[in-house]
Parts: structure tokens; C-alpha cells; sequence
């Protein structure tokens, strides 16, 4: 997959249980036209909404399953359960919580990675993460890719977007990790994936900006006077 998507768009299709558009054939129909226009690959949660675009489209799909546990605030393909339902999916690349956080049970990201390793060797994996000391980790466990997705939704982080700063954030993970970099998280315009491009990533993701309309309403809302 990571070949498929190099120097290009991924577009998250994603839309949770209280969201307006939460529907496995919207997700499809999203993927198809962000595929249309011009998208190498797409995220998506669920096996459900995986499934569905696999049957609409054939671009590579990174696949994440997001359920809440009372002991963790992991929430981004956070145990086994997850992982099998993602190998279930078909999906090319796993993407999974990469944070220093404390896993539901206490399970060892280690031994997450070695359980995808062991039960799908050519399933890629990409590394959550929203801290250079989670990027190292992350490559020191043997994950194909990082993802900035968690940065500015952790503690440590919250409220922090990763354009701030000319993406400081962004540069100095680049600068710190030999693995390819997905720029992903709050990415709002074609010049911020120019940007992030320019400054060596290997893909960049964009979600919200192009498939939540409530999200892009009340942007353009905003400026309104009611
Ligand atoms: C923090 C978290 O839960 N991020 C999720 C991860 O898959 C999605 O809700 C985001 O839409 C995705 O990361 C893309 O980001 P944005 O929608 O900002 O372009």
C-alpha cells in the first residue's frame, strides 16, 4: 500500500454513530468519490464501512477500528478484537494507536504488532502517534509507517493542530524517523497538502475537510451573520 499512495492523497472516510452521515454505504460512496477525484487511497473505520467500499472500489484502504474501553483512553484499533476484525476486512494496512498511553488489559503494543505480524505478514502497519518519542518507539517495533493522527488529542497535546508553526510538530518528526511519514490531522486545505508534501512526508491524509459535511458547514457558517 505504501508504494500505491506515495506523493499522494488519502481520504479518511469516516463517519462514527452520532455523526449525520454514520452509514457502511454512504462510507462507500464517499470512497467512490474521492477516488473520482483523485485519491490513491482511502482510511476508514470498521469492518462494516471496509467491506462496503471494498465492494465499490479497488484503491488500498487503511483500516482502523474505533471502540472505547473503560481502562484506556486508547481507542484507535486498540486490542486483538479489533485487529481480527480488520484482517477480516481485507484491508492493506492496519493503522493502530501508537501512543505511550496504557492499553485496555494492559496489552504490550509490542505484542499487538507481533499479533498482526503473526496472523497477516503482508498486512502494512502504520503507527499513531502525537509525540517524536512515540515516532521512535514506533520504529523501533518494526511498523512500516507514522502517522501524525493523535497529535492535539491526547493530554499532552490537546488543542494543538498540526499546521501550527509552519508544522513544526510534523519537520520534527521527519527529522527523527527513517520511516515514511503520513501527515494526517486537521488538514483543511489543497495548499496544506502541498505543504506537507514539500516538506518530505510520504502521503498526507485528510478526513473532515472533505468528507464531513457538518464539519465544512460550520466553517463556512462562521463567517456568516446568524
Ligand atoms: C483523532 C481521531 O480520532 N482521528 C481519526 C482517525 O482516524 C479521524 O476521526 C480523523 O478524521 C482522521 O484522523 C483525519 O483527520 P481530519 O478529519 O482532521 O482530517
Amino acid at each position: 500500500m505504501l508504494e500505491q499512495i506515495n506523493g499522494g492523497l488519502v481520504v479518511s472516510c469516516q463517519a462514527l454513530q452520532h455523526e449525520p452521515l454514520h452509514s457502511s454505504y454512504i462510507m462507500a460512496k464517499m470512497a467512490l468519490a474521492a477516488k473520482e477525484g483523485g485519491a490513491s487511497g482511502i482510511r476508514a473505520n470498521s469492518k462494516e464501512d471496509i467491506l462496503a467500499i471494498k465492494q465499490e472500489i479497488s484503491l488500498p484502504v487503511i483500516g482502523i477500528v474505533k471502540r472505547d474501553y473503560e481502562d484506556s483512553e486508547v481507542f484507535i484499533t486498540a486490542t486483538k478484537k479489533e485487529v481480527d476484525e480488520l484482517i477480516e476486512s481485507g484491508c492493506e494496512m492496519i493503522a493502530m494507536d501508537a501512543t505511550l498511553r496504557k492499553r485496555p488489559d494492559d496489552l504490550p503494543l509490542k505484542e499487538l504488532v507481533s499479533y498482526v505480524r503473526k496472523q497477516k505478514p503482508n498486512v502494512q502497519l502504520m503507527a499513531d502517534i502525537s509525540s517524536v518519542e512515540e515516532a521512535y518507539q514506533a520504529e523501533e517495533l518494526g511498523f512500516d509507517c507514522v502517522g501524525t493522527t493523535l497529535f492535539g488529542y491526547t493530554n499532552e497535546t490537546k488543542g494543538s493542530k498540526l499546521y501550527e508553526n509552519d508544522f513544526a510538530f510534523l519537520r520534527e518528526v521527519l527529522q527523527n524517523v527513517t520511516l515514511p511519514v503520513i501527515a494526517e490531522g486537521n488538514i483543511m486545505t489543497p495548499e496544506m497538502v502541498k505543504e506537507a508534501l514539500d516538506a518530505g512526508v510520504h502521503a498526507v491524509v485528510v478526513g473532515g475537510a472533505i468528507t464531513r459535511p457538518q464539519q465544512i458547514t460550520a466553517r463556512f457558517a462562521a463567517e456568516t451573520k446568524r
